[in-house]
């Protein structure tokens, strides 16, 4: 190839990334929208159909400036640089593509935006660069590099001071050699921090981590889970309830999100009086619908479980909660388990939940909701149950991940 070429994007692929068609195939540029013609450069490493962007020569309309400066270097943002509404569309469209390659015909409702006051909880990597240089930030776009991070202009400002903390920390555990990864929740109490990586460490080490995590007002610190300092311990509300946080449990990407997600379950299963969430999490569903069903809530992490069973006794006017830890991918709810129900809100990992669906499938529960953050296993899920004899009523797609290709979606089936 030579040093550069021209090409026209046709259009924004399912990774964010604008297609050009040329050769007889897809070559895939980062940072271009359809319709623009670029000037290209090839990509280090054996990469035959990508190429990086030189210089847009013919801009397309809906081209706008991205707001962060190190927006097309870290691999945070795809897209910063497309304008709210055919951004949206596009995203939109994402679910409506992959339902439609799968043979699932059904209403996509209008994207529901969820970005709200931004991201609560981030994960910075720490890495030791050349020259013995510090580095505190993201995987830069398509590496393993990270690009050091001052400030990320996505972030709810409940995180606020979170980055600084992460170089703070970063800087005495580096020496000890290993990556480091930093995950930092916004709590109602401050910020919740849990370091993986860097090995066991000795009680000098300890003692200049906590003195760290009191110069920064954290709430919380953790390695692995394993307690280093607690100023305050760190809880999130989750509709009436207040909820001890576990270090490093799931939670949904932004407050907005979850609140959507949670609202739509809530929706669906506005008639049921016994309902069962499954892949429950600290209960960002189970604590909402308890306030007009019984629930039944299981997960595989038992600290999140005993989080939410915790939660919802020590919670008045909620209708009871029995939360138990269970593997949902080996132990799936079986038809005649799921006979006290009279709807189930499946959550999953990217993964999906093969194994749940098909036993639902082989049920005769009225209504089933699916929460999902992959419209891919999703739509492998959502065929399951259809060919099992649910309908599906319609699809939901919610935008907590703004400027990246994630979505997510809620689906109601009912038979
Ligand atoms: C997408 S999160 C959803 C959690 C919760 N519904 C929420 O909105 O915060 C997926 C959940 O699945 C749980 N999980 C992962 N693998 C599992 C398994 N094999 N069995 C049961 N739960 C699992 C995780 O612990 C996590 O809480």
């Amino acid at each position: 190839m030579a040093d550069s070429e021209r090409l026209v994007i046709d259009h924004v692929g399912h990774h964010g990334d604008g297609v050009a068609i040329a050769g007889g195939g897809n070559i895939y540029v980062p940072y271009t929208l359809g319709g623009e013609t670029i000037e290209v450069g090839a990509v280090p490493g054996h990469h035959p159909d990508r190429r990086r962007l030189l210089n847009v020569e013919a801009a397309s309309v809906e081209r706008i400036a991205p707001f962060c400066p190190h927006f097309g270097v870290c691999g945070g943002c795809a897209i910063q640089h497309w304008d709210a509404e055919p951004y949206r569309a596009w995203k939109r469209e994402l679910v409506v593509t992959t339902l439609a390659q799968a043979g699932i015909d059904c209403d996509v409702a209008p994207l529901v935006d969820a970005h709200g006051a931004g991201r609560r909880r981030i994960t910075l990597h720490g890495r030791m660069g050349t020259h013995d240089v510090l580095k505190v930030g993201y995987a830069a776009a398509g590496s393993h590099d990270i690009i050091p991070i001052d400030r990320c202009p996505i972030l709810d400002p409940h995180l606020n001071g979170a980055i600084e903390a992460a170089w703070a920390i970063a800087e005495p555990l580096i020496s000890m050699g290993k990556p480091l990864d930093i995950q930092i929740t916004a709590t109602n109490s401050g910020l919740d921090v849990d370091v993986r990586g860097s090995g066991p460490v000795s009680s000098a080490m300890i003692a200049r981590l906590s003195r760290i995590a009191e110069q920064h007002r954290l709430a919380r610190l953790t390695r692995h889970g394993e307690l280093v300092l607690m100023r305050t311990p760190p809880v999130m509300s989750i509709g009436a309830a207040q909820v001890a946080l576990p270090p490093g449990s799931f939670l949904q990407a932004t407050v907005a999100g979850e609140e959507t997600l949670a609202a739509l379950a809530s929706e669906h299963c506005k008639r049921a009086k016994h309902v069962a969430d499954l892949f429950c999490g600290v209960g960002p569903f189970a604590l909402r619908l308890a306030a007009k069903s019984r629930i039944a809530a299981f997960d595989s992490d038992a600290g999140a479980v005993a989080a939410l069973q915790k939660a919802a006794t020590s919670t008045s006017g909620l209708k009871p909660v029995k939360a138990e830890a269970r593997d949902l991918f080996r132990r799936p709810l079986m038809p005649q388990e799921l006979r006290d129900y009279d709807a189930v809100v499946f959550d999953p990992p990217r993964q999906g939940a093969q194994a749940q669906a098909t036993q639902l499938a082989a049920s005769k529960i009225p209504t089933v909701v699916a929460v999902s953050c992959n419209a891919t296993t999703f739509a492998r899920d959502a065929k399951i149950l259809i060919d099992g004899g649910y309908k599906i009523d319609g699809v939901t797609p919610v935008d907590q991940f703004r400027h990246t290709p994630h979505v997510e979606l809620v689906a109601r089936f009912s038979r």
